[in-house]
C-alpha cells in the first residue's frame, strides 16, 4: 500500500517539467500517459509562445526606431531631408507630418527651400491609407517621414543628434473632441506623455530648437464671451481633448520657464480642406451625402444651431509658417537657460462663425445632392455650442490674415474629395 505522499507524487511529479512514468500502472498509467502528453504539449506550447513572443518583440524592435538606429542609410536620409536648400533656410522637425495640417505645412516649407523631417506613428484613428497617400506626396518632394511614436525617447534623441533642427513644428496629437469619451487614454498617451517626451528631447538638444505646437480653440470650453481672445479664461474645458490641450499649454510654459525653450502655441479653429481628416463633420457629411445615407446634425439648447469658426487649411499653413519665422531662439544649453525665451499663444481662426446647417447646405450645393438630415440634441460628450476667434494678436505679431471663406474652401475640398475617391458630382455612390 502506497502512502498518500507517494500517490501524490505520481499525480504531481515533484520536479517541474519532468514526468515520472516508470512507476505508473493501471488507471494511473493511462492518466499518466495523458498527463505526460499534455505536459509535453504544454512545454512545446510554452516554447512556441516564448519563441513567437521573442520574434514579435524582435520584429517590433527592428521595425520601429532600432531598425533606424543602426542604419547609416537611414541616418543619411534624415540628414539630407533636414538640410535646407536655400540660404538662411530653416531645418524643421514636423511631428504628425502624415496628418492633415502636418502634411500641408511640410509641403509649404519644402517648397520655399526649408529642410523638413517628418515623424508620424500612422495610427488607425482614421484610415491610415490616407496618411500613407500624404506620405507618398511628401516623399515626391524629398521629405522623409520617420515611422515612429513620440513616446519613443531613444528615437527622438537619435533624430536630434543627427540633425541640428532649428525648429520643431509639433502637430502630432490625438485629435477629435467626441472620441475622448471612447478612448481617453489615447489622449493622455499622445497629448500629454508624447508632448513631454518631445519637450524633453528638444530641451536636451544642442542647439535647442524653437517649438511651435498645435493647441486648440477647444481650450475656451464653456466660455460664452465672444469672440474668444487669448487673454480669456481657459479653465472650463468641455472635453478631455480640450483638457489635454490646456494641459499642454501649461506643460510647454514649464519647459519655457526652466529650460529656456522658445514656445509658440497655436489655437486652431476647426481646420478643414483638401486631404483633410475623415473624422471631421464636413468630411464625414460629404461621404454620407454621396452615399445617400442620413447625416446627424446636432443642435444646442432651445434648438439653437451649433456654429464653428471653420478655418481653411491654407490660412492655417500661413499662420504656422509665420509662427516659425518669428519664433525667436531658445536660450538653453546643457539643461540650463541663459535668459528668458519667448512664450507665445495665438488664435488661428477665420473670425466668421458659420452654423452647421449652413455648412451642410454649402456641401449640398457643391455636391449637387440633397442631404438626408436628422436633427438631434447635442449629445453632451464634449461639444461646445459655438467658436469664434479674435485674431487681432496673430494679425499684429504674425501678419496673419485669413483669406478663404467657407463657401470657397468647401468648393476646393469637394473637388479634391471627388477626384481622390473617384466620384462624379451629382451622382450617388455605393459607399
Ligand atoms: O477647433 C478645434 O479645436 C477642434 O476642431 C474640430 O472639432 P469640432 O469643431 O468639433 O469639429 P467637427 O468634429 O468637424 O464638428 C463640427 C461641428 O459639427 C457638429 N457635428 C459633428 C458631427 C456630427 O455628426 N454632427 C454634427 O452636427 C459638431 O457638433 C460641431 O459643431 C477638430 O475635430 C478637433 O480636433 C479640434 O481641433
Amino acid at each position: 500500500m502506497r502512502s498518500v505522499k507517494e500517490q501524490e507524487e505520481e499525480l504531481f511529479p515533484s520536479t517541474p517539467g519532468k514526468v515520472k512514468i516508470e512507476r505508473a500502472h493501471g488507471i494511473n498509467r493511462q492518466f499518466h500517459r495523458c498527463f505526460a502528453s499534455t505536459s509535453t504539449m504544454f512545454l512545446w506550447a510554452l516554447f512556441l509562445i516564448t519563441l513567437t513572443a521573442s520574434y514579435l518583440s524582435f520584429q517590433s524592435f527592428v521595425s520601429t526606431s532600432s531598425r533606424f538606429l543602426s542604419s547609416s542609410a537611414w541616418d543619411r536620409q534624415i540628414r539630407e531631408s533636414a538640410a535646407p536648400v536655400r540660404s538662411q533656410g530653416l531645418s524643421v522637425l514636423v511631428t504628425g507630418a502624415a496628418g492633415f495640417v502636418g502634411s500641408h505645412c511640410s509641403l509649404a516649407l519644402r517648397k520655399r527651400g526649408d529642410g523638413v523631417v517628418g515623424l508620424d506613428n500612422f495610427n488607425s484613428y482614421y484610415d491610415p491609407s490616407l496618411k500613407r497617400a500624404r506620405q507618398a506626396l511628401l516623399s515626391r518632394s524629398s521629405i522623409f517621414v520617420v515611422d515612429g511614436d513620440l513616446n519613443d525617447r531613444r528615437l527622438l534623441s537619435k533624430l536630434f543628434s543627427l540633425a541640428p533642427f532649428s525648429h520643431v513644428l509639433h502637430l502630432a496629437a490625438q485629435a477629435g473632441v467626441r472620441y475622448a469619451v471612447e478612448n481617453p487614454s489615447s489622449y493622455v498617451h499622445s497629448n500629454i506623455a508624447g508632448l513631454v517626451a518631445l519637450l524633453e528631447a528638444a530641451r536636451s538638444a544642442d542647439p535647442q530648437p524653437a517649438v511651435i505646437w498645435a493647441s486648440s480653440s477647444s481650450v475656451y470650453g464653456l466660455n460664452d464671451k465672444s469672440p474668444f481672445s487669448e487673454s480669456d479664461r481657459t479653465d472650463r474645458p468641455a472635453s478631455l481633448y480640450a483638457a489635454t490641450k490646456k494641459a499642454g499649454e501649461a506643460i510647454t510654459h514649464t519647459y519655457n520657464h526652466i529650460y529656456g525653450l522658445s514656445i509658440t502655441g497655436l489655437r486652431f479653429f476647426t481646420v478643414y480642406g483638401p486631404m483633410g481628416r475623415p473624422d471631421m463633420a464636413y468630411f464625414s457629411f460629404t461621404k454620407a451625402i454621396l452615399a445617400g445615407k442620413p447625416i446627424t446634425i446636432y443642435r444646442g439648447k432651445n434648438r439653437a444651431d451649433l456654429a464653428r469658426d471653420f478655418t481653411y487649411i491654407d490660412d492655417i499653413v500661413r499662420g504656422c509658417i509665420a509662427s516659425l519665422d518669428t519664433a525667436g531662439e531658445s536660450t538653453g544649453t546643457g539643461g540650463k537657460k541663459s535668459g528668458p525665451a519667448p512664450y507665445r499663444i495665438f488664435n488661428l481662426g477665420n473670425t466668421s462663425p458659420v452654423t452647421v446647417p449652413t455648412l451642410v447646405s454649402i456641401l449640398e450645393k457643391h455636391l449637387r445632392l440633397k442631404a438626408k438630415k436628422k436633427l438631434v440634441e447635442m449629445p453632451g460628450n464634449g461639444d461646445v455650442p459655438f467658436t469664434h476667434a479674435n485674431i487681432s494678436l496673430a494679425m499684429a505679431e504674425l501678419g496673419y490674415k485669413p483669406t478663404t471663406n467657407l463657401e470657397t474652401g468647401l468648393k476646393k475640398f469637394v473637388k479634391w474629395y471627388l477626384s481622390y475617391y473617384g466620384h462624379s458630382r451629382g451622382r450617388k455612390t455605393n459607399l
